[in-house]
């Protein structure tokens, strides 16, 4: 390749986050799913690049929008699409990537411009972004006097949720759960059925470095772990990737060997398969969604970490269930909810969410657990879980449903003391436990026929 023809070549790394953001942007797409399909594409350094420039542009991009409106003087929303996404690229670079030049930042968005657009487009790109390497000292959060805006626009969170974080935890809590917000997850795993601890140990130790959590028994954070080898561990069925607070669900339901157990909101199955190993595969499992096709992902889970007794069925929780009353001993609801406690990973959540969400959320989990609770046993154990920290979906659905339901109580010393809420619930948080935010609560039907 000549000289003059590399210097204008765009980089694979951004050409793939910009049509990543794209599709998050134009077609709804989740950036995660985007970014793990990746693999086949990108090799290991462009992989870890398209993933900072992806999740970093969608944690910071109400603040880099405000950079844009000052270096390019007018509103980044009359701007049009693609160059706005180029700019944020462009901004994210030379704002938070130290490690990549001011000049190489520049060069490539103006590359990128002219790929996606057309000359015109990457003229403006290059003035933009060349003021903004003059000006790098520009905060536009700084000069805000409304301590709520310039929150929001600080971590970039929709004022209205951060109004709405404020009335429920405070000032200084919110402060620190939307800075955390815009920090990178750990990494966390468990071992499955097939996993045998020495191999992991051995395999991911070597190179890097592990920590037991702290939070829930069996699993762990992998810090600098070599990737081939993680990756290599999860397609063998012998690790599963996920959040300690989301392992913590299946710890709390404390299903046995020899019981009957129905989770309600299965797929894609984390918390299934958790329940499955912890049972050592002894207990019977029926895997309940309303989505056929993320059932599949429920069954091919199941069949890689070698668990035969779950069931997969395709049905609505919201309507009444095709079981007897009182039919199982253990019944977990993880139920569909706004995401909020796991914004770090899905950052683009923050800009989808409109305040009405949170009652029809409310309603739809209030249903579930109404019809879940039926097949409950007497004397058996109902869990309600959330990866939501919001009020609504959580307190005020559990309210609702003991009102409703006075054969349940609440069992508080079923979840970890540490974790423990008023209501006798556990609730994590990432700024204080750095797992995801999650919320649960066990009920348990007394034993009156
Ligand atoms: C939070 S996710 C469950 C995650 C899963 N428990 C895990 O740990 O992998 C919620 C699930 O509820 C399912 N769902 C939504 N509405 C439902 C309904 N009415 N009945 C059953 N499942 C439903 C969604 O398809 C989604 O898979």
């Amino acid at each position: 390749m000549k000289k003059a023809e590399r210097a204008r070549r765009t980089s694979d790394a951004r050409l793939a986050a910009f049509h990543i953001l794209r599709r998050v942007e134009e077609e709804g797409a989740y950036s995660s799913i985007l970014l793990a399909r990746t693999t086949d594409e990108l090799n290991a350094p462009d992989r870890a690049l398209c993933y900072e420039l992806v999740l970093g542009v969608l944690r910071r991009q109400i603040w880099l929008d405000r950079l844009i409106e000052h270096y390019a003087e007018r509103p980044a929303d009359d701007l049009d699409p693609a160059i706005r996404r180029t700019l944020r690229l462009g901004l994210y670079q030379l704002r938070f990537l130290t490690r990549i030049p001011a000049s190489a930042a520049v060069n490539e968005s103006v590359n990128l411009a002219r790929r996606v657009r057309q000359r015109r487009a990457a003229g403006l790109v290059n003035a933009v972004l060349r003021r903004a390497a003059r000006e790098l000292e520009y905060d536009p959060a700084a000069e805000i006097e409304d301590p709520i805006e310039r929150l929001a626009v600080q971590t970039s969170h929709p004022r209205w949720l951060i109004s709405k974080w404020i009335a429920q935890i405070g000032e200084q809590e919110t402060e620190a759960f939307a800075q955390a917000n815009n920090e990178p997850a750990p990494i966390s795993f468990r071992l499955t059925l097939k996993g045998r601890e020495e191999e992991v140990w051995r395999r991911l130790q070597d190179d890097g470095r592990l920590e037991a959590s702290k939070i829930v028994p069996g699993a762990w954070r992998a810090i600098e772990v070599p990737s081939a080898a993680l990756r290599e561990l999860i397609a063998a069925g012998k690790i599963y990737l996920q959040d300690e607070a989301s392992q913590l669900v299946a710890h709390v339901l404390g299903a046995q060997a020899g019981e009957r157990v129905f989770d309600a909101c299965a797929a894609p199955g984390g918390k299934t398969t958790h329940i499955a190993s912890l049972t050592r595969d002894l207990a019977l499992i029926i895997a309940g969604d309303v989505h056929a096709h993320r059932l599949r992902t429920v069954r091919d889970l199941a069949h890689r970490q070698g668990i035969s007794r779950v069931h997969p069925v395709v049905l609505d929780a919201e309507k009444s269930l095709p079981f007897g009353d009182e039919s199982f001993d253990r019944v977990l609801v993880d139920a569909p909810c706004s995401g909020t406690g796991t914004l770090r990973r899905n950052p683009e959540i923050r800009y989808r969410l409109v305040p009405g969400d949170f009652a029809e959320l409310r309603a739809r989990q209030r249903r579930i657990l109404a019809h879940a609770s039926r097949v409950v046993r007497r004397k058996g154990r109902l869990v309600y879980s959330t990866c939501s920290v919001e009020f609504e979906e959580n307190e005020e659905v559990v309210n609702e449903f003991l009102r409703a339901h006075p054969e349940f109580t609440v069992v508080a010393e079923a979840v970890p003391a540490r974790f423990r809420t008023p209501l006798g619930g556990a609730r994590t948080w990432p700024h204080r436990e750095g797992s995801d935010g999650f919320f649960m609560i066990v009920f348990e039907r007394d034993g009156n026929p």
